[in-house]
């Protein structure tokens, strides 16, 4: 099985890609929408994509790019136990004037730059492991850090200055992995669904709330974001829980997909475990 994730080998998508699948070919790639892209055309049969994090909310750049899926969808999920470590070339912490890493990572690590390092500049890279590598071909090698796991650090030849640096002691990551073929119902899944209103009007969106508590099914996820048209336009983003074969769910998207302008069923999927 080929599984493409945000690389190079290191990153955080890698550990998770891991977690998934000890035993897959995992292929590395530049970036997210390469990976769909990747899926789409069979390079690759799989992909994992981080989609929201404990502390920082959605990855927009992912939920933007599954907009754009055609036959790719969401077949599975897991939860990534993140921990970012400071990394650098030089041992001493005090030469740091640059820190590198995915812009995800340096958000998570917010407080922790400001408090520590206020005049760093931050420079954001494709991954945190990318990140690493650049870092120790720089002139001035001792005056960068990376964000980024210890193992991306050691394989980089770089040391750990500073762990266990986020914000958040339990800052997790949730990634979702996407294939091409339907998953089955296994009494314990989830459903990610987008959709987006025509116009606006009074209990547009609590229509289609109202259709999944009268079936008594629990919402795990609500976000919007902008539909890009033009200010104020928003498309919806729900997760629940149950699989769109069960009866209840189909009967309930069946009457959302007549409610609604735009709607996308990203895929059911088995409710994932925390790593
Ligand atoms: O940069 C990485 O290592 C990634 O895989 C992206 C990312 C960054 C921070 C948290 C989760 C995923």
């Amino acid at each position: 099985m080929k599984i493409g994730y945000l690389g190079p080998e290191g990153s955080y998508s890698y550990t998770a890609a891991k977690c998934y699948a000890p035993q897959g070919t995992l292929i590395s790639m530049r970036g997210f929408r390469e990976i769909i892209q990747g899926v789409e055309n069979g390079t690759i049969e799989e992909g994992i994509l981080p989609i929201e994090n404990s502390t920082e909310g959605a990855v927009t750049q992912t939920m933007d790019a599954l907009m754009e899926t055609v036959d790719s969808k969401i077949k599975g999920e897991l939860v990534l136990q993140i921990r970012h470590n400071l990394l650098s070339l030089g041992e001493s912490i005090g030469e740091i004037n640059y820190v590198a890493s995915h812009p995800q990572a340096l958000e998570q690590c917010r407080e922790f730059l400001a408090t520590h390092y206020p005049h760093a500049v931050l420079i954001p890279s494709e991954s945190s492991s990318a990140a690493c590598q650049m870092i120790k071909e720089k002139d001035q090698a001792s005056a960068y850090a990376a964000i980024a796991n210890s193992w991306a650090g050691e394989n980089n030849g770089l040391k750990t200055l500073c762990k266990d640096i986020q914000d958040n002691k339990n800052n997790q990551t949730r990634f979702i992995i996407i294939g091409i073929e339907d998953t089955i119902t296994t009494g314990n899944d989830k459903t990610s669904i987008a959709f987006s209103f025509h116009e606006d009007y009074p209990g547009s969106l609590y229509g289609i709330l109202r259709e999944f508590a009268q079936e008594k099914i629990n919402l795990t996820r609500v976000e919007s974001r902008p539909a890009k048209a033009e200010l104020g336009k928003y498309i919806f983003y729900i997760d629940f829980n149950g699989h769109g074969e069960d009866q209840k769910c189909k009967s309930v998207l069946e009457r959302i997909r007549k409610e609604v302008n735009k709607f996308k069923i990203f895929g059911s999927y088995p409710i994932g475990r925390v790593y």
